[in-house]
């Protein structure tokens, strides 16, 4: 099934969970990070501008200092910490076998909805993509407790994605798309394409969790109205196979693809 025209995504947030980053044991998922600093490497040759947002700090950090189960906000804090700073250690290496340079953006929830740090994170990004940098983003742990955290870097994406006006999110998990019911569920199947989200897609989004993530497919579904409502197309893929972003680009059907509304009904957001 064809989807959208490949050419027209000039600028795409790529979104990668912890269930494709770490390990169950919390150790990194090398070869799972290396399949996919090598696709975003060949997409940012081909002269597109991308921005990774990455999840995984609190799964690396609980994973280095042997934390197990389920944390309060305080212990994923600290968890976080640890963990952002072995996470952009390996990005940093494995951008630069390809020689690709990487920056990091720690952001909150307040920093997007307040005027002047949106306008700063919005200079920062497209300042970077001016430098053909890639811009590695994440949720800034430490100080987004309650009023101010997304608690998700699906919305994260969604909203960084309108910021700077992006064409396309893709959205990598540990299940390859939005299914009918929870996809372990006898008779769940996959929905290959969503025109528009309807109170029903939104319903079935509710369900169970992994073991490591944090939004489920309900925090992807929110994500993809947020994306879709500013004329951006959106993806779910399956994490280990980061190649599908290339069927995307191409326009051929993967994971679960939501149709964007029209640009031109859309406000511009990141015009301040
Ligand atoms: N209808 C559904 N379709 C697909 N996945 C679902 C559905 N309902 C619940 N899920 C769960 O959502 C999980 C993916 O979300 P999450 O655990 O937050 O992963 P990630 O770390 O990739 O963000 C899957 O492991 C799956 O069990
Ligand atoms: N900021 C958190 C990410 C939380 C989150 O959304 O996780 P996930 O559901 O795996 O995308 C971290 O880096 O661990």
């Amino acid at each position: 099934m064809k989807t959208l025209k490949a050419d027209i995504y000039k600028t795409i947030v790529v979104k990668v969970g912890t269930t494709t980053l770490v390990h169950e044991n919390g150790k990194l998922n090398i070869a799972g990070m290396e399949r996919l600093v090598r696709v975003i490497s060949n997409i940012k040759n081909s002269g597109k501008n991308v921005v990774l947002v990455t999840s995984g700090a609190v799964g690396t950090g609980a994973g280095r200092l042997g934390i197990k189960g389920k944390s309060d906000i305080r212990i994923k804090q600290a968890l976080a910490a640890v963990g952002q700073g072995i996470l952009m250690q390996f990005y940093e290496k494995l951008f630069l076998e390809y020689g690709i340079n990487v920056a990091q953006i720690l952001l909150t929830k307040d920093d997007l909805e307040n005027g002047v740090r949106r306008q700063n994170a919005f200079n920062t990004l497209t300042t970077l993509f001016e430098f053909d940098v890639v811009p590695i983003v994440n949720e800034n742990d430490t100080i987004a407790v309650e009023e101010i955290v997304y608690g998700d870097n699906d919305t994260l994406a969604a909203v960084v994605a309108t910021l700077i006006d992006a064409d396309l999110l893709v959205l990598l998990s540990d299940v390859d798309g939005l299914y009918t019911l929870p996809p372990h569920e006898p008779g769940a199947e996959k929905i290959p394409y969503v025109k528009e989200i309807t109170p029903e897609i939104e319903a079935i989004a509710e369900g169970t969790y992994s073991n490591l993530g944090t939004g489920g497919m309900q925090s992807k579904v929110k994500a993809a109205k947020i994306a879709t409502e500013a004329g951006i197309a959106m993806a779910i893929i399956g994490g280990e196979n980061p190649t599908d972003i290339y069927n995307i680009l191409e326009g051929t059907n993967c994971g679960t693809f939501f149709e964007p509304k029209s640009k031109a009904c859309t406000s511009k957001k990141n015009v301040i």
